[in-house]
């Protein structure tokens, strides 16, 4: 099981972000703003698509990390934590109760 996750990726690309790197691409990316890291972002998520469609197993995890790490791009540029989407999953998980419906099925 990979101990990596998109908390640490966040991590990441707030660093690479601030770095002004010219050789780092999420510097280029942050410096080019929403637009383009949001065009970035649609096209991951017709790839992603795309491969799943295509039951290519191996592609469809090679373009899902692509969307993650563009996704993150975009929400970093319009100041939006990951926290932030994780908070609203939570208060749709409990809101919908799911999980002390599976608790008391045991
Ligand atoms: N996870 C990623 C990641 N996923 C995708 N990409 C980049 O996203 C780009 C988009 O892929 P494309 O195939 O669309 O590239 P392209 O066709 O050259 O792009 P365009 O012609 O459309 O501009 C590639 O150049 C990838 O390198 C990423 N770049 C960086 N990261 C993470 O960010 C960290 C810092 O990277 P740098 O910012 O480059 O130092 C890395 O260590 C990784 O953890």
């Amino acid at each position: 099981m990979s101990q990596f996750d998109l908390t640490r990726l966040e991590a990441i690309i707030a660093e690479r972000a601030r770095s002004g790197d010219e050789n780092s691409w999420t510097a280029r990316l942050f410096a080019k703003g929403t637009p383009k890291a949001a065009q970035k972002l649609g096209e991951e998520a017709v790839e992603t698509v795309i491969a799943a469609v295509s039951r290519d197993r191996r592609e469809l995890i090679s373009e899902s990390a692509d969307l993650l790490y563009h996704w993150l791009v975009v929400l970093a540029l319009e100041g939006v934590s990951l926290n932030e989407v994780m908070e609203e999953l939570e208060r749709r998980t409990a809101r919908s109760g799911v999980e002390e419906k599976a608790s008391r099925k045991g």
